[in-house]
């Protein structure tokens, strides 16, 4: 910090800071290092049953949005959220010892108020209008948000929708004056709970990712009015985290004055104690913002001072645990009989063998030699499977030295001497070919599954050239990424009135010139290019998941059954192996197209409210002029436009439509006039 002379020749401040920090990463560092280094770890134990918090700290404008969510632009600038909920469902999908259920809640907080952002039911345009959420507080101190809603996401696809359902919803309802994010803090939080099957113990965790509002410190920002409020909140709020946070970090403190704000209530369980935190500091590196900067330096110091202990959050579900108990007594009665000699000799029920015959079938299925057949102690369930085994044994046994006495001509047409002989072939002939129908059908599966992917990709692309074609009027057409939250764009494009004819001419134009546009059409043509290529690879896989050899005739198999079978085994093997390598790339090529999916439903809501913004101030313009057209010191285009030249209707809104579409099109008029100039001739549009 270079000394100031105006603060004296000689003065004693510092002239230099030094802070010592985990890791420090440059403006040029990918999201994805961010994420390998900051949100996996934290991932990692959430998935083992820890708590986790996330959260950025910084000035306006430093990145803490970028850092937390992403950019809008492109697929690659996907923040922490979205890479950490595609992490979460690679990994339950990889263990499948476990059961995951994931829920998500989307809390903003607003002048000390919190708002629940995933509520769909809300036709929320103001931030008023989302639901309020109020912060009890049980005997035992825990902290419960009512209002709050949670929303189960089974995958990916939809807790990506939640996502963005939120953040349009914190975009709509985005006071008037200020991007909400620069005034807002904002909690996305990822409820987690796994368990064994069977088990009734459940491990519970938390994983926060908060983005906070900005740090710009008042005396500096030189504000009024609503926006002093707004500030006073934010640097409120955030005073009293750096309250809790040093209180934290003293070990003597034995009162922690998290209840002082809505933001330490609700961060309570998430900054001390039972929690692994990650503080991202984010800073403007240049000279002018060098005093906010080190003040980010100093908070973030200050949170590595604190020591959490976090412990599993473990805890037994009593449904389940009575369930287990019962079954335990059941058990232990049975063997009590059987020891004591009271043996049960009633019939087994149609239900209990069919359940027995299922458990033998699952049992046999099974390639794992140390898997177990569970009865329990009853003699009839033990005597009932021996001889089912039994007589699978002896169909088995015969039916192998069939095919090793004659496998040259299993099904071979020549006469056969009758009896044991030809029987024997049929059945060794039976079960080869259920092994065939079985590996048709995996192949028939696997085909249907992918046409399934073909089909809503194409329909991704379809939803494209509709949007390239006509952005305004997406009304009737339906959504195709909409599940209840994915639709909430496009329900806040239908909320409003049709657009007439000449506001849809006016808004193309104005499109065209939005500054989100040429992201917008690279957007699309990106998610075109990635439509057509995993198409392709639909096919591929489509075509090799039909091997030929599945589908041979009769008379080929008839002639070589070994050579045929090996080749088919080797050929199953390598399509196999095929299979998953297109699977792997389609998946990731699914999650990019989701993406720029609703990245471009996202530009379309903001170019919607950005053009109704625009419309509605030419047209209080316009009125004004036609209203006290003397008192207007305007051009001559403006005093132009009078009752006395363009008909009206009398009906003040209808009125001041068509005169802001007048104003408007003269207006977009000598822009294209301008541009026609610049860029040599080119048609002006027509309106009607
Ligand atoms: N690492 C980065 N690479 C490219 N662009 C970035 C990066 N970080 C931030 N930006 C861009 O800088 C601008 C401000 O970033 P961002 O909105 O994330 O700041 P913020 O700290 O969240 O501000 P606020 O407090 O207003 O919410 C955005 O346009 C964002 O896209």
């Amino acid at each position: 910090v270079p000394r100031d002379l105006a603060d004296g020749f000689v003065n004693n401040k510092k002239e230099c800071y030094k802070f010592r920090f985990q890791r420090v990463f440059d403006q040029a560092v990918k999201q994805e290092d961010i994420f390998e280094n900051i949100a996996k770890p934290v991932a990692d134990s959430v998935l083992a049953g820890y708590n986790g918090t996330i959260f950025a700290y910084g000035q306006t404008g430093s990145g803490k949005t970028f850092t937390i969510t992403g950019g809008a632009e492109r697929y690659s600038d996907r923040g922490i959220i979205p890479r950490t909920l595609s992490y979460l469902y690679e990994r339950f999908s990889q263990d499948n010892s476990m059961v995951y259920t994931t829920h998500i809640s989307y809390l903003e907080i607003y002048n000390e108020t919190g708002y629940d952002l995933l509520d769909s039911r809300h036709e929320a345009s103001r931030l008023e209008d989302l639901p309020k959420v109020l912060i009890m507080e049980d005997p035992d101190q825990n902290i419960h948000l009512r209002n709050l809603s949670l929303q189960q996401s089974a995958n990916e696809e939809e807790a990506l929708n939640l996502l963005f359902l939120g953040d349009t919803n914190r975009m709509i309802a985005e006071t008037p004056m200020n991007q909400a994010s620069t005034r807002s803090h904002c909690v996305f939080t990822v409820h987690l709970c796994r368990r064994e099957p069977g088990s009734a113990t459940l491990r519970r965790s938390k994983l926060h990712l908060v983005d906070l509002a900005g740090s710009d410190r008042v005396s500096k920002t030189g504000l009024n009015g609503q926006l002093l409020t707004e500030a006073k909140y934010i640097n409120l709020s955030l005073h009293y985290l750096e309250q809790v946070i040093i209180a934290l970090s003293e070990k003597k403190r034995s009162h922690i004055p998290y209840r002082n704000s809505m933001l330490t209530s609700v961060l309570r369980d998430s900054l001390g104690g039972n929690c692994m935190t990650t503080m991202i500091a984010t800073m403007a590196a240049d000279k002018r913002n060098l005093d906010e900067s080190i003040s980010t330096c100093r908070f973030a110091q200050r949170v590595a001072l604190i020591k959490n202990e976090a412990v599993l959050n473990e805890e037994l579900d009593p449904a389940l645990l009575i369930e287990r108990l019962k079954r335990e007594i059941q058990s232990l009665k049975e063997e009590l009989a059987m020891s004591t000699g009271e043996q049960r000799d009633d019939q087994l029920t149609v239900e209990e063998i069919q359940k027995l015959e299922d458990l033998v079938k699952a049992f046999l299925d099974d390639p794992d030699p140390d898997m177990t057949l569970l009865l329990g102690p009853d003699m009839r369930k033990i005597q009932y499977c021996f001889s089912m085994l039994k007589v699978i044994y002896y169909v088995l046994i015969l039916s192998l030295c069939t095919v090793l006495c004659d496998t040259q001509d299993i099904f071979s047409s020549k006469p056969r001497p009758k009896g044991k002989t030809t029987v024997l072939n049929s059945v060794s002939a039976g079960i080869l070919v259920k092994m065939l129908k079985k590996e048709k059908k995996r192949a028939q599966d696997a085909a249907a599954q992918l046409a399934n992917i073909t089909n809503g990709q194409s329909l991704v692309s379809q939803n494209a050239s509709t949007l390239s074609a006509n952005p305004v009027l997406k009304e009737g057409s339906k959504d195709t990424t909409s599940t209840d939250q994915g639709g909430r764009a496009t329900q806040y494009m239908k909320r409003g009135p049709q657009l007439s004819l000449g506001k849809q001419e006016a808004f193309e134009i104005f499109i065209r010139d939005h500054e989100d546009h040429l992201t917008v059409e690279d957007n699309k043509n990106l998610l075109k290019q990635r439509s057509v290529t995993s198409r392709t690879s639909t096919e591929t896989v489509v075509i090799q998941s039909h091997p030929a050899s599945v589908t041979r005739n009769h008379t080929e198999f008839e002639e070589e059954v070994d050579e045929v079978e090996e080749n088919l085994c080797k050929h199953i093997e390598k399509e196999k192996k095929a299979y998953k390598t297109i699977i792997g790339r389609l998946k990731a090529l699914r999650t990019e197209i989701e993406h720029l999916q609703l990245l471009l439903e996202r530009a379309k809501v903001k170019l919607q409210k950005d053009f109704h913004k625009w419309w509605n101030q030419e047209a209080s313009s316009v009125q004004h002029v036609h209203e006290a057209p003397q008192q207007h010191s305007g051009g001559e285009d403006v005093s132009q436009l009078t009752s006395s030249s363009i008909p009206l209707t009398g009906d003040q809104q209808t009125d001041a439509d068509i005169l802001a579409f007048v104003n408007a099109r003269r207006n977009l008029l000598k822009r294209t006039g301008e541009t026609h100039k610049k860029l040599g001739p080119k048609p002006a549009p027509v309106f009607s």
